[in-house]
């Protein structure tokens, strides 16, 4: 028997470099046997190659390169639990559109539930949450192979890459031997021109003509831009704004804030203290995904809805009347404006937040601006210009108390930071490992995170080692889960609450920091924290600081503070 396969090197080959011709650029490869054919192909490419040992690591790393790059990404697995482990990242890629192509190595079908080592049913995997699953067959020498391989690598990215973008999943049998020889690329097959064109998506002219109709008397609405990439709507955004006399209320995962002065992100903080007595608007224009602040979505619930989603999705969870008109935000908004031209405008109505987004900046600088005992908001508060050493520079914001912190406090990034968190699942997996992937494309990342998320993902700090990334690392150890105290949950008696849902772990990460021989700082106090981060900030490579801040109840107290209810 050959201890080598040709006819599998040729198969791959032709794969690959259909996938190299189609714009994929980066593969994460996991080590195991028999993928061997997958990760000698690529590793004989010219694609930028990572290989990282844990597989749920490796998957969410995978994610933060295509979340950066807007690319598919490549990432393969051997058989088994290797492959299953790419499944919270895979469900997070799904549900926050982001590309990648999933390769996984399998056992050839009659080894399948036969009792064969390390054989689980790979068909599907990952279920509802890839949007193409293809069982690759075995490579047998045919030139109709060749084809099969070249086409399936073409679809597989722009299936990846089409609107909504998302994961695919390729289950490649191989039989052994494993070990795999190459062919002289120059007898592959060309891939040729582009084998699908997508369809250009245009707005529908009488959808807009429908919402038209819908906000043609209102005069008291909000413009919402929520998670995404915002920039290119950005004017139509305040055209729109201006037309219509409506305030535009800023996620900070749109990245807009402090990119004009009409651009307001004080919604969190202002509704939280309130809500209760300010008029809701009669509707909403949201584009974008849902925004972070639960407030918000609390508050405008009752309002007419209309979002502009471009990327083809149904984001409506307040279940309230809504219209979604799916296509290009700018070009939506441009035809929404012409067709509103002539709206009645209430300019109390815009004066009128225009000054709670005055008075709310103002009270908090007044609270927060020489603050030095510890408290979560102070770090957001400053970010901007402690980070300054940096800027511009990617800021990956942890799930829980981290992304909304950054939603109530860090009012006016401007271009100086642009924030990204993984909303698709809101998970506190992986977090660790999707800002490393982010510092491989753009050479630097700012992670701000909770203590529990980078428990989870303390594995993913390999990456940084290995490779020599550039991370400046901020945990925000309040030992356990902040999010709860916030939740009616924290109503609950001692010991339950604590058991159940703050979980505290008397961890500090010095010796994980050691481990993964990061520069470390330990720091109580907001000067602390200040000196901190610009000490390490200027340094290269893997800065951790943690900040021991005030207790999960303390900080209670402080947001409320903050907000508006005196202490
Ligand atoms: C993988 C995963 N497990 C559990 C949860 C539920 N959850 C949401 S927030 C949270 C606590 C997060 O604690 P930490 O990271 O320390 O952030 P903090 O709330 O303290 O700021 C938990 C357990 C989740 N979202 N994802
Ligand atoms: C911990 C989980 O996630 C919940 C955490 C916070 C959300 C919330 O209610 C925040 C409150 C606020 O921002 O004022 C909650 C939600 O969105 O309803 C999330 O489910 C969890 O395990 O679900
Ligand atoms: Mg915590």
């Amino acid at each position: 028997m050959s201890t080598q396969s040709s006819e599998v090197g040729r198969y791959l080959a032709q794969f690959v470099i259909s996938l190299e011709h189609s714009g994929v650029t980066h593969a994460v490869i996991c080590p195991g046997s028999r993928s061997t054919p997958l990760s000698l192909a690529l590793y004989a490419s010219h694609l930028k190659t990572y290989v990282l040992m844990d597989e749920r690591s490796a998957a969410f790393f995978a994610l933060g390169i295509a979340k950066n790059l807007r690319r598919p990404t490549l990432l393969v697995s051997t058989s088994g639990t290797a492959a299953a482990n790419f499944m919270p990242a895979v469900v997070e890629a799904f549900w926050s559109h982001v590309p990648l192509i999933v390769l996984t190595a399998d056992r050839p079908p009659e080894l399948r539930d036969s009792g064969a080592a390390q054989t689980i049913d790979q068909i599907r995997l990952y279920g509802s949450h890839v949007k193409w699953f293809q069982d690759m067959p075995l490579a047998d020498g045919t030139e109709i192979l060749d084809r099969f391989a070249n086409i399936t690598a073409q679809r597989a990215a722009i299936t990846a890459q089409q609107n909504p973008a998302g994961p695919v999943h390729l289950n490649f049998p191989f039989r052994e031997p494993l070990l795999t020889v190459f062919p002289d690329p120059s007898t592959l097959l060309d891939p040729g021109p582009a084998r699908i064109i997508p369809a250009q998506e245009q707005p529908d002219p009488q959808g807009i003509l429908l919402v038209a109709q819908w906000l043609r008397h209102i005069s008291q609405g909000f413009i919402v831009a929520g998670p995404g990439h915002m920039a290119q709507a950005l004017p139509a955004m305040l055209r729109l704004s201006r037309q219509l006399g409506w305030p535009i209320w800023a996620d900070p995962l749109s990245n807009l804030r402090g990119l004009d002065p009409a651009i307001l992100g004080t919604h969190d903080a202002i509704l939280r203290a309130h809500a209760a007595s300010l008029p809701t608007p009669q509707a909403v224009i949201r584009i974008g995904a849902p925004p972070t602040s639960k407030a918000l979505n609390q508050f405008i619930a009752q309002s007419l809805l209309v979002v502009i989603d471009a990327e083809n999705s149904y984001r409506e969870p307040m279940l309230q009347e809504a219209q979604i008109l799916q296509g290009s935000a700018d070009q939506v908004l441009d035809e929404l404006a012409t067709a509103l031209s002539n709206q009645t405008v209430d300019p109390a109505w815009h004066h009128l937040w225009q000054e709670q987004d005055r008075g709310m900046r103002a009270q908090l600088a007044q609270r927060l601006a020489s603050v030095n005992t510890p408290n979560e908001p102070s770090l957001y508060y400053h970010l901007v210009n402690w980070l300054a050493p940096l800027e511009p520079v990617d800021v990956f914001v942890s799930n829980s108390m981290p992304i909304r912190d950054v939603d109530a406090f860090t009012l006016n990034p401007g271009r100086q930071l642009r924030f990204w968190a993984n909303r698709g699942a809101n998970g506190i997996d992986g977090v660790t490992s999707t800002a490393l992937g982010m510092s491989a494309v753009q050479g630097q990342v700012v992670l701000i995170t909770g203590d529990l998320a980078f428990y989870h993902d303390m594995n993913g700090l390999l990456a940084a080692k290995k490779y020599g990334l550039n991370a400046l690392i901020i945990v925000v150890n309040n030992d356990g889960g902040g999010i709860f105290s916030f939740l009616p949950q924290s109503q609950l008696a001692e010991p339950t609450f604590e058991a159940l849902f703050g979980t505290p772990h008397g961890l500090t990460f010095e010796h994980a920091a050691a481990l993964y021989h990061a520069a470390y700082r330990h720091t109580q106090t907001v000067e602390e924290l200040k000196a901190a981060i610009q000490d390490l900030a200027p340094l290269p490579g893997l800065r951790i600081i943690e900040w021991h801040t005030a207790s999960r109840q303390d900080n209670v107290s402080w947001h409320a503070f903050l907000w508006g209810d005196p202490v």
